[in-house]
């Protein structure tokens, strides 16, 4: 939009940065199918353990999936369309005023409007963050570490490394990661989680509905040996079975920005919650580690490796699904080994 350079640079940038987001949008889209279409179509490699109902039930939610997608991309479409209509039609009197008020007409037509006036007319306000450039990162050291937080490599330092560090600090969560008395998620509060991600990722991931997801043989509690919040095995369970399925309430950040606006949308709890939680994995074979995220019970597996008390698994290292590794009795806590999902493989595609 050269026409505008000699307005003062202002507009010239709003409209910048409205093509940004704009081509932001479609290169997460197009990440964002590339996973879900690997992850949900190729269900034949990745569930070849399981049935032909797991496999029609992963079929339909990437059907689900891709109808929002066919959806988004008309949105999408539509809006290229109009874009520059919009950002030409901003409605500028009630800032300027009009001649009376002594405005030119060049002020009139060209005067300066906030990024939300504008975005509002095009996007979510919910998206624009993504523009703004994510903070840097300081290392932080917390300041109170319990034996668990010393002797769990997976706390504080792995996020530190991740790139989390900042947003950990400015949550303040190093005393809710020791607290043992978090509360147990209700089905409210994890709606409340998946509204969030829903509303601050580009792309309108489906909520799945109840008869989406699979009864599974086990329940949240809290541990008593210190790992907050952990889930047990509701019946005997048999080596081999499934115990979860990791759709369809896994979801993925392909970006750091995706990430870091979805944890700033979160009230504290959920925030130092979620970046507890959060995992990568190479899902698609490809050398690229994705950042996922469980958005239900299933956040609250615990790992076992150290002491050697793991009891489920993935058969797959691109596979979510957790399978009986042994048989398992009721009441057991069940653990997996959290070293195989490649936190040790960190390219930090999380940091900034
Ligand atoms: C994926 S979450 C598991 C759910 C967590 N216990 C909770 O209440 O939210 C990972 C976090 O659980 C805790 N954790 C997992 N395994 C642990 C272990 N073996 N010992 C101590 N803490 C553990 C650590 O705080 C870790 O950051």
């Amino acid at each position: 939009k050269s026409t505008y350079d000699n307005e003062g640079g202002a507009l010239f940038n709003q409209t910048t940065l409205a093509h940004h987001y704009f081509f932001h949008e479609i290169d997460f889209l197009a990440k964002q199918s590339m996973i879900l279409g690997n992850y949900h179509g190729d269900v034949n490699k990745s569930t070849s353990s399981g049935n032909a109902e797991e496999k029609i039930h992963r079929l339909r939610f990437l059907e689900k999936s891709l109808l929002v997608e066919l959806d988004y991309i008309r949105q999408l479409k539509e809006m290229s369309r109009n874009l520059d209509e919009i950002i030409h039609n901003v409605d500028t009197t009630e800032s300027c005023g009009d001649e009376t008020m002594g405005c030119s007409n060049d002020e009139m037509r060209y005067q300066r409007v906030t990024p939300d006036e504008m975005f509002a007319n095009i996007i979510s306000p919910a998206s624009w963050p993504a523009l703004v450039p994510p903070p840097i990162f300081k290392n932080t050291t917390p300041q109170n570490k319990s034996m668990y937080q010393i002797d769990h490599k997976y706390d504080f330092d792995l996020a530190i490394k991740r790139g989390f560090g900042r947003m950990y600090d400015d949550f303040n969560c190093y005393d809710h990661a020791t607290d043992q008395n978090k509360p147990m998620y209700t089905p409210e509060m994890w709606r409340k989680l998946w509204e969030t991600f829903r509303d601050s990722s580009l792309f309108p991931f489906p909520i799945p509905t109840d008869d989406e997801c699979q009864e599974e043989p086990s329940y949240a509690a809290h541990t008593t040996d210190g790992k907050g919040r952990g889930i047990f095995a509701s019946r005997n369970i048999t080596k081999g079975s499934l115990v979860h399925p990791g759709h369809p309430n896994t979801v993925f950040f392909l970006d750091s920005t995706s990430w870091h606006r979805f944890v700033s949308s979160l009230p504290k709890m959920f925030a130092c919650d979620t970046m507890e939680w959060v995992w990568q994995q190479d899902l698609t074979d490809s050398g690229n580690l994705v950042l996922c995220l469980n958005m239900d019970k299933a956040a609250f597996y615990n790992d076992g490796a150290i002491e050697s008390r793991c009891n489920i698994e993935m058969k797959q290292a691109t596979s979510l699904d957790f399978y009986a590794a042994k048989d398992i009795t009721a009441g057991q806590e069940l653990l997996y080994d959290y070293s195989k999902l490649g936190f040790d493989t960190i390219n930090n595609t999380a940091a900034a």
